[in-house]
């Protein structure tokens, strides 16, 4: 019988709410399948003298939390995963800066990490790991006799090798990579770049569609898209206290259609190209000023990193640009959202909202997305508008999908959403609900431990309460 034992960086707080896909996914599977979740908790702490695991318990799943010290903080988590490999994953090698400093930092904190795992491991316990944060974490685990299987799913983009070679270091972190029993990958174009990489520079090569070679080494390399519970959120976007805030949105009288955006403010989601996209829009379709209003909500994130205060900067002063000359006393065409807004009242924005904008210049998957067709009412369903380097797009085929870089692009798709006739906004959704049901969140993490399980079948697995 095996545990699972869920690792990564972030992790929810089961009682209240979380922002950020990752959170939210692994909380949604793990309450499904209970187990164990060891994180970072949010704190931080002077010394690493200071440093204790809490264990805490909700239900199934057990927390096992810890901080990381104010030099955990600027080294390992801004420094080496949030300006290095955050930047270059995502394509931006024009952003990504690598220390010697951060670089030590990113291997101690994997190094504490298995430290105090390793004596919560049992023997038959599956073990899978999440995301950029903690790609060595399965070696120093196996540095200390740890034989468990092993998982590890990357949720954001893998780039192209002649992206990822640019990276200091990176022979050592695919290295790392190989430490695992299962590799995951959000979309086939990660997978592929992943596999060109291993087959071009390690001489790797693939025994079957999902086992590779490599190094003498044999995993599973596979496609495993991250998804949502479409249920819960298209309940959750039919309450009566939904309908009371969709009613106030549409009551304010500024506006008839309402497009929405919902996006941490990170460079990766394209904001201020979509701010230019919009207000193409409203110099290319003047008839519908006073009509649309663009509401983008964009909690912030990573704050002290100067991309994210530069792009914080760009966004404020465009909405203040497009406020200014386009609207008046009766109309404000963008209606800006600085702070995370709970999920419950996403679901009724989403819901009340004709046009979901998501353009993201490059992304691991975007729940949101997901979210906002979840949200809709069949019968007067709103459009999404998707970008290409979303990683939702390899599968929602239906909605309008743009180039993101492409103001005039973005803007013609904008229109012919709200134009779009009923019936063709019903076809559409309903093929888009059909795909979110089938990746949804719960496939998803069944599909991964299924992968990791390999011969002893997802069945073999149990829910466990103690630390
Ligand atoms: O933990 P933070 O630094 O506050 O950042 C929040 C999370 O952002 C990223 O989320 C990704 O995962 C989503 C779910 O798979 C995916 O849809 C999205 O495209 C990704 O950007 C990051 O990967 C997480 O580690 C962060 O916790
Ligand atoms: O104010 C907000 C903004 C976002 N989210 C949630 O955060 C997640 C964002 O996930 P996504 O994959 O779109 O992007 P990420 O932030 O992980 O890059 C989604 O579940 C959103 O519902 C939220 O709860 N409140």
């Amino acid at each position: 019988m095996s545990r699972l034992v869920v690792v990564s960086n972030r992790v929810a707080d089961p009682e209240t709410q979380a922002s950020g896909g990752l959170a939210v996914c692994i909380l949604q599977g793990l309450r499904q399948h209970g187990g164990l979740w060891f994180g970072w908790n949010g704190l931080i702490v002077e010394e690493e003298s200071d440093i204790r695991v809490a264990c805490t318990r909700h239900d199934n799943v057990t927390m096992a939390t810890m901080p990381l010290t104010e030099r955990d903080f600027q080294e390992f988590y801004l420094g080496y995963c949030n300006k290095g490999l955050w930047p270059v994953f995502h394509y931006r090698l024009d952003l990504a800066r690598f220390t010697q400093e951060n670089s030590e930092s990113y291997r101690a904190v994997n190094n504490r990490f298995a430290e105090s795992i390793a004596p919560l491991l049992r023997q038959s316990d599956l073990v899978w790991v999440h995301d950029y944060h903690l790609i060595p974490l399965a070696a120093g685990l196996r540095a200390r006799g740890a034989a468990n299987r092993m998982g590890f799913f990357l949720h954001i983009p893998f780039p192209p090798p002649d992206v990822l070679v640019a990276m200091p270091e990176y022979e050592w972190l695919i290295n790392s990579m190989l430490e695992y029993d299962v590799l995951g990958f959000q979309t086939k174009t990660d997978h592929a770049n992943f596999c060109r990489f291993v087959f071009g520079f390690m001489g790797g090569e693939m025994l079957s569609k999902d086992t590779l070679l490599v190094s003498g080494k044999r995993l599973t390399v596979s496609v495993f898209p991250v998804g949502i519970d479409v249920d819960d959120f298209a309940s959750m976007a039919q309450t009566p206290e939904a309908e009371m805030r969709i009613q106030k949105l549409h009551r304010r009288g500024e506006a008839r259609v309402n497009i929405i955006g919902v996006d941490r403010l990170d460079y990766s989601k394209g904001l201020p190209d979509r701010l230019r996209a919009f207000k193409r829009f409203l110099e290319l379709f003047p008839h519908h000023h006073k009509a649309v209003t663009l509401m983008q909500i964009a909690p912030p994130t990573r704050e002290d990193i100067q991309a994210y205060i530069d792009i914080r900067h760009e966004l404020e002063a465009l909405s203040g640009q497009i406020n200014g000359e386009f609207g008046d006393y009766d109309w404000t065409p963008v209606r800006y959202v600085r702070r995370s807004i709970a999920q419950e009242t996403l679901a009724a924005l989403y819901r009340g909202s004709h046009v979901g904008l998501v353009t993201p210049l490059r992304d691991g998957m975007n729940l949101v997305a997901k979210e906002y067709v979840a949200a809709q009412d069949a019968n007067d369903p709103g459009v999404l508008v998707l970008s290409r380097f979303a990683g939702a797009a390899e599968d929602l085929e239906e909605a309008l999908i743009v180039n993101p870089y492409d103001a005039d692009e973005v803007a013609q798709a904008i229109q012919r959403a709200i134009v779009m006739p009923r019936k063709e906004r019903i076809t559409r959704h309903r093929a888009l609900m059909k795909r979110i049901r089938a990746r949804d969140g719960r496939k998803w993490m069944e599909s991964f431990i299924s992968a990791l399980v390999a011969d002893r079948g997802p069945d073999d697995l149990h829910p466990t309460t103690s630390c």
